[in-house]
């Protein structure tokens, strides 16, 4: 069976081989299995920790976890009761039905809107789709946003980000082109220093040491390559990419992240996070992003 749903998570099959399964809970990817046209063996693309939580009791530490309505610790008024990346990565979403189950592509679609623990900490109303396609070579993710409000008072603001903890050796990981492109390093030690930006000097970036940046207005299609791989992640109307590896400097801190996990990814974020997209009521506001696993 291509969509297998099951009580807290959804499994997709592709004829060709590739697989994927998202749990409900945040309705996070943790897992896509996928061969490329240079070799079909399928083979795992994500990075789970072994510490990692799959039971809702907090964020998954890997696969893709969805970031909104806000990135990082809030900033905006409206988000000032919010936990880190907001609130989507940690509520139970609910399976809204098979978009197409072919050849072309196996694709579902989740549903979150405001239940009585978001109403406690963020008043808007809104609606969130969350749309998964799987292709032979590739993993499509698409949120959708709705302001659901009636009256124009004043627009929905938020920020949204896909967390891909892409699985690779982070020691030869290369990211390309960010050359000229704007940033905020967010390893500096002072709020001062976070906030100036810095232009990227590197043909390709590499993550060996602590590495935490936000590009803005990036150009929104990454190659993502190492030894004998090849992912590539193409976004729309996300205009920022976040480049994300803790190394043991921070990731040793981190509770549920596995020894020495940091040498086996790197997060490569496209999000809407420097900024507010505003939606006014009745509006739906649409990113996506497409992953393709090319070695
Ligand atoms: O530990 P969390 O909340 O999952 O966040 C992981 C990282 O996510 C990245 O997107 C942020 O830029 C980092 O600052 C943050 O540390």
């Amino acid at each position: 069976m291509p969509v297998d749903q099951q009580a807290n998570r959804v499994f997709l099959r592709h004829p060709k081989g590739s697989s994927a399964e998202i749990l409900l809970y945040g309705a996070t990817v943790i897992s896509w299995k996928s061969g490329s046209t240079a070799n079909s063996l399928p083979t795992e693309r994500l990075f789970v920790s072994s510490k990692a939580a799959l039971d809702g009791s907090k964020p998954v530490r890997g696969g893709i976890p969805v970031v909104f309505p806000c990135f990082g610790a809030p900033t905006h008024p409206e988000h000032s009761k919010l936990p880190q990346h907001g609130f989507a990565r940690s509520e139970t979403w609910t399976f809204d039905g098979i978009i197409m189950d072919n050849e072309a592509g196996v694709s579902v679609k989740l549903a979150l809107g405001p239940n009585a623990s978001i109403k406690e900490k963020f008043e808007r109303p809104f609606h969130l789709v969350y749309v998964v396609t799987l292709a032979e070579h590739q993993l499509s993710t698409d949120i959708h946003v709705t302001n659901t409000a009636f009256t124009t008072t004043s627009p929905l603001e938020f920020q949204a980000l896909l967390h891909n903890y892409i699985r690779a050796p982070s020691s030869e990981v290369l990211i390309t082109p960010l050359q000229g492109v704007s940033y905020y390093d967010k390893t500096e030690s002072t709020e001062e220093l976070r906030s100036q930006p810095k232009v990227e000097q590197r043909t390709a970036v590499d993550v060996k040491k602590f590495t935490d940046y936000v590009y803005e207005n990036a150009p929104g299609k990454y190659e993502v390559t190492w030894g004998n791989g090849n992912v590539e992640v193409k976004a729309a109307n996300f205009k920022d990419v976040v480049v994300w590896n803790p190394q043991q400097e921070a990731g040793s801190k981190i509770g549920d992240m596995e020894e020495g996990g940091w040498e086996r990814f790197v997060c490569v974020e496209p999000g809407y996070v420097r900024g507010f997209v505003k939606l006014d009521a009745g509006q739906t506001w649409i990113g996506q992003q497409v992953l393709t696993a090319k070695l």
